[in-house]
């Protein structure tokens, strides 16, 4: 049996974070007679809120006014050595409602008692065949924009979205290629900036991140390139990139050190983006969830403490900046907004 690396343990033995491979990769699909159908009440989305991969998960269930059908479940966001924990602390159940277990490690033997992967979040559960369906976030985002469209009002399906859906044949190009670089660079780059254990493994992804913040801002000045990053719709590619920078400021760039420069003194074109969808400026549909799903506290605590624990060092004192968490939608930015939503 291959030796299981201790959960505290984020850097590999040169240095460098490494996120391993999710395991469960199966798909929910619209088709009745398939092995995991779309139906209401039977599918639970275990995750915490601290957490940027659950994040885009739980965004994309308000998002598509799937609350009433996927039921969510969570834990805490503090990563303990046995995992995550409920905990009934900050948003988190006493314990899991479905089969009364305390550490989500305990989900994960059910479905599999081999399993000897790392116990992650999101994890979407089938409560009928009572195993993980998936436990990857790109994967299951996909699956809650298309194949409960059966049975949602005719407003919240793919087709009323302006593009025709959060994924668009048409864009599916260019979303591709921006996911590819932005999820190295970016949404996992700010981890192999923060988890590095030698100068040489931190310097080496610092400076690839703000080259593609850069490349970000430089896109969103191009035109068709806003208020969001394809125009006038939120796309998947804004929600993959909404989940790491609604952290940036208050979180990364201090903790984890990619400070080279900050989304809202440096990047105004992302400034606005990200106060754009925060503060709902540009009315998407059930667009509160930007807003609703983010808890800044948790993200100071929470990356805090996974650092700390890292360096063995329990002294917390949560930075108090900066302050706002997230500056305000000015009415300049509005007027903005109505000019491309026209
Ligand atoms: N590829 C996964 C990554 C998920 C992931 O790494 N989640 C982290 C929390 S931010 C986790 O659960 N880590 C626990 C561990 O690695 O032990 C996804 O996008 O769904």
């Amino acid at each position: 049996m291959a030796e299981k690396a201790p959960i505290h343990k984020h850097a590999d033995a040169d240095g460098q974070f490494r996120r391993k491979a999710s395991q469960f990769r199966n798909t929910i699909s619209k088709d009745p007679g398939a092995e995991f159908p779309a139906e209401k009440d039977r599918y639970a989305l275990y995750l915490n809120i601290g957490c940027p991969w659950a994040h885009r998960t739980n965004l994309v269930r308000s998002l598509k006014g799937l609350d009433d059908i996927i039921q969510l479940i969570t834990c805490g966001f503090e990563l303990t050595k046995e995992g995550w924990l409920f905990t009934g602390e900050h948003g988190s159940l006493e314990k899991d409602p479905l089969y009364g277990f305390t550490k989500l490690s305990e989900l994960y033997y059910k479905a599999d008692p081999q399993y000897e992967g790392r116990f992650t979040v999101p994890t979407l559960w089938d409560k009928k065949k009572e195993t993980i369906v998936n436990n990857e976030s790109s994967e299951i985002i996909r699956m809650l924009f298309t194949e409960f469209d059966d049975l949602l009002p005719e407003p919240l399906r793919e087709s009323a979205h302006p593009f025709g859906g959060y994924y668009p044949e048409k864009l599916r190009p260019e979303i591709d290629a921006m996911n590819e670089w932005v999820y190295d660079t970016v949404n996992n780059g700010v981890y192999k900036c923060g988890f590095a254990t030698t100068q040489g493994a931190y310097e080496s992804h610092v400076t690839p991140l703000f080259d593609s913040l850069d490349r970000l801002e430089e896109h969103l000045h191009q035109p068709g390139h806003h208020p969001f990053l394809f125009g006038n719709a939120v796309t998947e590619a804004d929600i993959r990139l909404y989940t790491t920078l609604v952290r940036f400021d208050v979180a990364y760039h201090n903790i984890f050190k990619c400070n080279l420069k900050m989304i809202r003194h440096d990047y105004p074109g992302l400034s606005r983006w990200l106060r754009t969808l925060y503060w709902n400026g540009a009315k998407v549909k059930n667009g509160q969830a930007f807003k609703d799903t983010v808890d800044f506290w948790v993200y100071k605590y929470g990356y805090l403490k996974a650092k700390g624990r890292q360096e063995q060092d329990d002294n917390l004192i949560i930075p108090k900046g900066p302050l706002p968490d997230i500056q305000p939608l000015e009415k300049a930015d509005q007027s903005v907004i109505d000019f491309f939503m026209v």
